[in-house]
């Protein structure tokens, strides 16, 4: 699924390193550096895959999720603002679903910077009333870090859901997500952990004092992600175990296997922006090399 994203037709070559292509319904800016490959498209300025050279692909990617306009798509870090779960429709807010411009790019021999923009439109202010402007930068090399930034005046809730490739969800376990959590599968009671996760079933967690860097252990694999949180006051953590991942149209039966979100989100304490100062939600993911 993600090597096919490296060999879709060039429709406009940007730079070097730099093309743009389509997948689908939807335009798609793909990174192929000597350090990395990337894709991310137009559309909800949506991370698809990240990898650095030498690496297996990190982010996980639905093999049956549609590339279609207005539609979200499932894998990869789907930007969800200016809300985060059912708090109004659409689920997860709009940016998703839009359609983002390339607003400035730039590249090293390290890897790509790109800068993403979505500003309010007619559609969005039927769907929320504020004007804004949403910037989403990519810095892809080694590293990954995703920076989210909200011009306007308004608060919002949101949350960069990354959904990471793993060799088999039933042995890994996520560390460093704080010792108190709201759980989704059982009407939201609190509970409190050691702040280490697994996942055994359906998985729905909002941690709300979670540390700045939870670490994915990828145990059959022997590989461990870190995703470093800033600015968050959560971390969410999915798994939608079997019978979700057969009933979800967008999502192999076995999909849930080899998946687990990790999401840096702002969700108990709204983001605020105001006049000059801009809201932000970040985070970086880094492979931790075995010693
Ligand atoms: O299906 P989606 O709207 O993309 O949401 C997928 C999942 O996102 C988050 O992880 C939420 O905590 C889950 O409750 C939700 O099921």
């Amino acid at each position: 699924m993600q090597e096919s994203l490296f060999s879709l037709p060039v429709v406009q070559q940007i730079t070097p390193y730099l093309s743009q292509r389509q997948i689908g319904e939807l335009p798609v800016i793909i990174v192929s550096h000597p350090r990395v490959r990337a894709a991310i498209t137009l559309q909800g300025a949506h991370l698809l895959a990240w990898q650095p050279s030498g690496q297996q692909p990190v982010l996980w990617l639905s093999e049956k999720t549609p590339f279609a306009v207005g539609k979200a798509i499932r894998g990869g870090v789907p930007i969800c603002w200016p809300w985060f779960g059912p708090a109004g429709e659409p689920a997860h807010g709009f940016a998703r679903n839009q359609s983002w411009t390339l607003s400035a790019h730039d590249e090293n021999e390290e890897g790509v910077i790109l800068t993403f923009a979505l500003e309010s439109n007619a559609q969005t202010l039927k769907l929320w009333p504020h004007d804004f402007t949403l910037l989403a930068r990519f810095r892809i090399g080694a590293h990954c870090e995703i920076e989210l930034e909200a011009h306007g005046d308004f608060a919002a809730t949101a949350a960069l859901h990354s959904y990471f490739q793993v060799t088999d969800i039933a042995a890994t376990e996520v560390s460093g997500l704080g010792n108190s959590f709201v759980d989704k599968v059982n009407d939201s009671a609190v509970g409190t952990s050691n702040g280490k996760q697994t996942y055994p079933g359906r998985i729905d967690r909002v941690f709300t004092a979670p540390e700045d860097c939870s670490v994915i252990h990828d145990k059959a694999g022997n590989r461990q992600i870190e995703v470093y949180h800033h600015y968050q006051s959560d971390v969410v953590t999915w798994n939608p175990g079997p019978e979700l991942s057969c009933s979800m149209g967008d999502m192999a039966n076995d999909g849930y296997k080899t998946m687990v979100c990790v999401e840096t989100a702002r969700i108990n304490q709204p983001l605020v922006s105001a006049g000059e100062s801009p809201a932000r939600l970040a985070t970086t993911f880094r492979l931790r090399n075995k010693v």
